[in-house]
């Protein structure tokens, strides 16, 4: 035995788990940094006398979880508030037979604000909806009264969401595009001063068409935006909301609302009959994806034990059953660092240097071998791992050699990685066309293409897209079911080879350069009598710190 080498970690652990690996006492083991006496309110202590499995929290029945409803992506229509129209109204009074135009403005339609927030953790009340609209501003009335605003809403998300624009129509911008287009062109019959146009002017109730015709109509009043556009963010909008958002944010200002007839006059006319209409509301169609912003990522072969691991540490309800896949969706799960005395045992700045009292756990369902090629369930999965801070990779040590496994993993996870490196170079490119209303005559598209060049080249550089690469994150191995017999060899065979891999004589099992290697450790658990399990917020913490 002496020739065993006890890791910092081994010395902690092994004694319930491995008792022959090490003579270090109990007692002796309070008074390691790593002791806890409970990491979470879920973890449980067990009687050394006591051998099997505790059936109530831990291993549990396949029916003992809770499942809340989950989605990690969808896409969403949203839609400005139109404005409201303007009014055409006249003084009326006792002895004035002719009175002046008195019609208000009508409101400006509801905007659109996005907020990420704590609590919330699924897309999927956004998903059922679809089609999120901002209410219309009222019109206009009489006296002068201007119409109110439309209502507005707030879409809330989960922190971690990225929210990319796919499609949009601001018909604003596309009145813009005509101004332009008529100031190098001239205008169009339609546009001509003193014509009538449905789309654009309300006229005084009553009005018949012959006296239409004879109206003559002012210059339709320039296109208008809300002073609150200028918050909007620039299109094509792609945001990370991958921080907890005190205010809510711009997506959509509601379109400006129509004016009332007092604009209209004229030394000519006196009492314009014409108002005009509210602006119609801009609409966008989003791409929502979650991305879990957790900071331990759990990832391992179906059935490796992940969500009992989960379970041991924090107080969720996830699935665990003795088959592959048993977890359909990620389990969170906040790890709580309170010994339950008052003060935390553990407690570190995080990386937001903010001091931490839990931190948060994501349980994927299993990869499989060839999961970049999409089998299994792993793949679509991964992406909430790629943004957990630290990794750590659960290998089952009762099936299979855990370094054919763990090197499995390794591969899974860089392979993804290659595929999301292509997939950012694909989406700065996407980003670097910028958005063009639609609509005009094919033949001058191509000429108004030219007078739009200058805005092409933003004088501003992108921002890059923030990811760090899987490899170069902290990671450790939870190797599980050492409770198992005959599992012993196998964590030995591991840990020796993480030593090798620390020491740089075995290559990182990424095969990646500048891969993350300082002091890998390999922690020996049973999670299902969560023996060993303590250690890990302790790892975690320090590791957060890296
Ligand atoms: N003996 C023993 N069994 C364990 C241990 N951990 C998990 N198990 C059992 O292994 C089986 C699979 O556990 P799960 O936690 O569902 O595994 P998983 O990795 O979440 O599986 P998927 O969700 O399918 O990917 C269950 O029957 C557990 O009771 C352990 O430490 N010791
Ligand atoms: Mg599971």
């Amino acid at each position: 035995m002496s020739s065993i080498r006890i890791g910092p970690l081994g010395g902690t652990l092994t004694p319930f788990l491995y008792p022959p690996f090490c003579r270090t006492s109990r007692r002796s083991l309070c008074k390691l940094p790593f002791a806890f006496s409970r990491c979470s309110s879920t973890t449980t202590r067990h009687d050394e006398s006591q051998t099997g499995p505790d059936s109530s929290n831990l291993n549990p029945t396949p029916d003992n979880y809770s499942l809340t409803p989950f989605a990690d992506r969808c896409i969403l229509t949203i839609e400005a508030g139109s404005g409201g129209h303007g009014c055409v109204s006249f003084l009326r009074e006792k002895y004035i037979e002719e009175g002046p135009p008195n019609g208000g403005d009508g409101g400006s339609g509801g905007n659109v604000y996005i907020q990420a927030v704590r609590g919330e953790t699924s897309l999927h009340k956004l998903a059922r909806r679809r089609l999120i609209k901002a209410g219309r501003g009222r019109n206009g009335q009489g006296k002068m009264k201007g119409g109110e605003r439309g209502q507005d809403v707030l879409i809330t998300v989960p922190i971690g969401t990225i929210v990319r624009e796919i499609q949009r129509r601001d018909p604003v911008a596309d009145a813009e595009w005509a101004e332009r287009r008529a100031e190098r062109y001239g205008k169009n019959s339609a546009e001509e001063q003193g014509s009538y146009r449905k789309d654009k002017w309300l006229v005084f109730p009553g009005t018949v068409p012959s006296e239409l015709n004879r109206m003559t109509f002012p210059e339709l009043p320039k296109s208008r935006r809300s002073h609150l556009a200028a918050l909007q963010p620039e299109a094509p909008i792609y945001l990370d909301l991958d921080k907890h958002m005190e205010a809510p944010m711009l997506l959509a200002a509601g379109a400006m609302g129509g004016i009332g007839n007092p604009h209209f006059i004229t030394s000519n006319i006196p009492r314009p009959k014409m108002a005009t209409r509210g602006d119609e509301g801009m609409k966008l169609s989003l791409q929502l994806e979650l991305k879990i912003l957790a900071d331990l990522g759990l990832v391992g072969l179906p059935n490796a034990g992940k969500s009992t691991l989960t379970r041991a540490l924090t107080n969720s309800k996830a699935r665990v059953g003795n088959w592959a896949f048993t977890t359909l969706q990620p389990n969170v799960g906040t790890v709580v660092l309170d010994n339950h005395k008052g003060r935390p045992s553990v407690m570190k700045r995080g990386r937001d240097g903010i001091l931490r009292e839990n931190f948060l756990i994501a349980d994927v369902p299993g990869l499989i071998e060839d999961a970049h090629l999409d089998k299994g369930l792993g793949l679509g999965f991964l992406r909430h791992v790629e943004r957990a801070a630290v990794l750590a990779f659960v290998v089952d040590l009762s099936t299979g050699d855990a370094i054919e496994t763990l090197k499995l993993l390794w591969r899974e996870v860089s392979e993804y990685e290659g595929l999301r490196g292509k997939e950012l170079n694909a989406e700065t490119e996407r980003r670097m066309v910028m958005y063009r209303p639609v609509g005009g005559r094919a033949s001058q598209q191509k000429e108004l293409e030219e007078l739009d060049q200058p805005d092409l080249t933003s004088p501003q550089a992108l921002p890059p897209l923030a990811s760090t690469p899987i490899s170069s994150k902290p990671w450790f191995v939870v190797a599980t079911k050492a409770d198992l017999l005959n599992t012993q060899e196998n964590y030995e065979a591991l840990r020796q080879y993480l030593d090798a891999v620390n020491n740089s004589t075995q290559p990182h099992p990424s095969n990646r350069e500048n891969a993350w290697r300082r002091n890998i450790q390999s922690i020996p658990v049973s999670a299902i009598r969560a023996e060993g399990v303590e250690v890990i917020p302790q790892l975690v913490m320090n590791l957060l710190e890296e």
